[in-house]
């Protein structure tokens, strides 16, 4: 099996070309080609695959001629991953299997329509405007944090830290307990600082997230942008542009009436075969 490995600010996937829909993929073999000692290691699986050639993917055909068909690291499904997007897109650039259309790369996903433009060294992918919803808790380490439900077509709840509390003390080797009622398939958990002003932008924020099916990873897209609309509606704007940090770099979000943009830097690192029989079973 052919494979590349990629990066959007730390937050890793392994990238599988099938344009036809021809492999077998499935949550064990995602979760063999993820683990980090005895697999290749990943946040998450991208394949390439034509939208006419997946199930969720033949009815947009139309719009996009390929489908970001992404997995979590244990071999779950997500309806969208951000930084995968940014990722997806820099595959297809580089393999020349997809070109600009009026700027910007159409690519279908679990949730809809997406689109991704080449800024500099970035690529940003403009997605749904997050939407937001009531508060919740989640609880970790002893802690019982309040925060915001957000949906970016997956879903997140944003926490922000107690004053004087420090991301670096938060132990996220956990999952942190969450309500099952409002988050029936599991949540996303960003826990956020403020940041000092940064020029060019409205506002900063620092934050570390879980994954829901992939723990702590370095960043979250998605998750980067719940954690820009709550910053947004927390200074009492509905539109503008957050500088959010993650352990693994930085990301821009902008929020506009009827959207929103995430970009940073979005890399390929390697090739490579991998023969599924020596992955762990
Ligand atoms: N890291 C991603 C989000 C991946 C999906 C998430 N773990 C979920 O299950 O919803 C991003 O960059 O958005």
């Amino acid at each position: 099996m052919e494979f590349t490995k990629g990066h959007g600010t730390g937050n890793d996937f392994v990238i599988l070309p099938d344009p036809d829909g021809a492999l077998d993929l499935t949550p064990g073999l995602v979760a063999a080609l993820c683990d980090r000692r005895r697999g290749l290691g990943a946040d998450g699986v991208l394949r390439v695959v034509r939208a006419a050639k997946h199930p969720e993917g033949t009815g947009r055909a139309g719009e996009a001629e390929w489908f970001m068909d992404y997995w979590n690291a244990d071999g779950s499904f997500a309806e969208m991953c951000g930084n995968g997007a940014r990722v997806f897109v820099r595959y297809l650039l580089e393999q020349g299997l997809a070109a600009p259309v009026d700027g910007t790369v159409p690519v279908v996903t679990r949730a809809g329509l997406v689109r991704a433009r080449v800024e500099g060294d970035d690529i940003a992918v403009e997605m749904r405007r997050p939407r937001l919803y009531d508060t919740s808790t989640a609880a970790l380490g002893g802690l019982t944090l309040t925060g915001t439900a957000v949906d970016v077509g997956n879903p997140h709840l944003v926490c922000a830290l107690p004053a004087g509390l420090e991301l670096g003390a938060l132990d996220l080797t956990r999952a942190p307990a969450f309500d099952p009622a409002l988050f029936p398939a599991g949540v996303n958990v960003e826990f956020t600082v403020p940041g000092d002003p940064v020029d060019g932008t409205d506002g900063h924020v620092l934050m570390r997230v879980h994954e829901r099916g992939s723990a702590e990873t370095l960043s979250c897209g998605t998750g980067a942008c719940a954690v820009a609309a709550v910053a947004l509606r927390d200074a009492g704007r509905d539109t503008g542009t957050m500088t959010v940090d993650v352990p693994g770099g930085r990301l821009t979000v902008t929020v506009t009436d009827d959207s929103c943009w995430l970009a940073g830097p979005a890399l390929l690192i390697a090739t490579g075969t991998v023969t599924p029989t020596t992955l762990p079973h």
